[in-house]
């Protein structure tokens, strides 16, 4: 059984059908890239699946459970977590103080409020203190800075730095340390190196096959096809709301509708395929 299965899904704003019948399937374990030009509903589609947009047709699934439609905050409880296009973080709080939001979720999660003490006996406990729960936030700190440390000089140093205070790539780091803090059981990546250099982009490259390779199951849009390429066990091609062409990396990169999709071009060999698809990564 596939970890996140989506059927049918579409999507319509007035007269543009943003996702128009869109399926989809991640195994356990494995990653998934969803490319296709810029407008292809591509964003759309992770909207629809993370509670932040509802489909007007379709069904998703996650761990055999219908999600469909469920808030972000429940998909949160679920460990299915997401970063977005443009980076979001809580720009006043600090580095480490970003990824705790994360851990806190995860526990909040794992431990539903207590009937007997309700929200003011909740609040009396984090005020007082006690043993319990110093060594829980000691615990929740501890995890939280071997999350940031995994991204090593660019953000541990910075640590206590407000998130306003961080470059771009930065920023992008901290929402990925906290999606991580979330202990997630599927990750969604909207463009992790949108806006990033180089020398960034294989940063996050080794990253993202560092998770990979722990066994994170992994759903990512990206443009940069040499890192797609490379990463994907899967690539999924979309256009125009729709699936073009799935399959392995190196098939769907000959793929002459993939090509012609990014392009326009209609009649591509092999060799031609491969180039159109380097120029349109660029
Ligand atoms: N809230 C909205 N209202 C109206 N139209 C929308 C809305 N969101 C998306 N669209 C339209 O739906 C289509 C798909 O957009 P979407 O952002 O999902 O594409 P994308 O593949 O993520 O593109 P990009 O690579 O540029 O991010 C576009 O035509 C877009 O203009």
């Amino acid at each position: 059984m596939p970890l996140l299965e989506v059927s049918g899904l579409v999507r319509r704003f007035g007269g543009v059908t943003a996702v128009g019948g869109v399926d989809l399937s991640v195994e356990e374990g494995r990653l998934v890239s969803v490319i296709g030009p810029n407008g292809a509903g591509k964003t759309t589609l992770f909207n629809l699946i993370t509670g932040l947009d509802r489909p007007d047709e379709g069904k998703v699934s996650f761990d055999g459970a219908d999600i469909t439609g469920f808030a972000p905050e429940k998909l949160a409880h679920l460990r299915l977590a997401r970063t977005f296009q443009h980076g979001r973080v809580f720009a006043n709080l600090s580095v480490l103080g970003n990824v705790l939001v994360g851990a806190h979720a995860r526990l909040r999660a794992a431990r539903p409020r207590l009937p007997v003490l309700g929200a003011l006996g909740e609040l009396a406990l984090a005020l007082i203190q006690p043993g319990s729960v110093r060594r829980e936030e000691a615990a929740l700190r501890a995890e939280a800075l071997a999350i940031i440390a995994r991204f090593g000089e660019r953000l541990l140093p910075r640590q206590d730095q407000p998130a306003y205070s961080l470059s771009y790539a930065n920023r992008r780091r901290v929402e990925i340390a906290r999606a991580l803090a979330l202990s997630p059981r599927l990750l969604l990546l909207d463009e992790p190196t949108a806006g990033m250099n180089q020398t960034e982009t294989a940063e996050m490259q080794a990253l993202i096959a560092e998770l990979k390779a722990s066994g994170l199951t992994i759903l990512l849009i990206e443009h940069k096809l040499d890192m797609v390429m490379s990463l994907s066990d899967e690539v999924v091609v979309m256009d125009d709301g729709k699936v073009i062409a799935r399959g392995l990396p190196q098939a769907v990169r000959h793929d002459p509708a993939v090509i012609e999709a990014y392009l326009g071009h209609r009649e591509v060999g092999g060799g031609a395929a491969e180039k159109a698809l380097a120029e349109a990564a660029e």
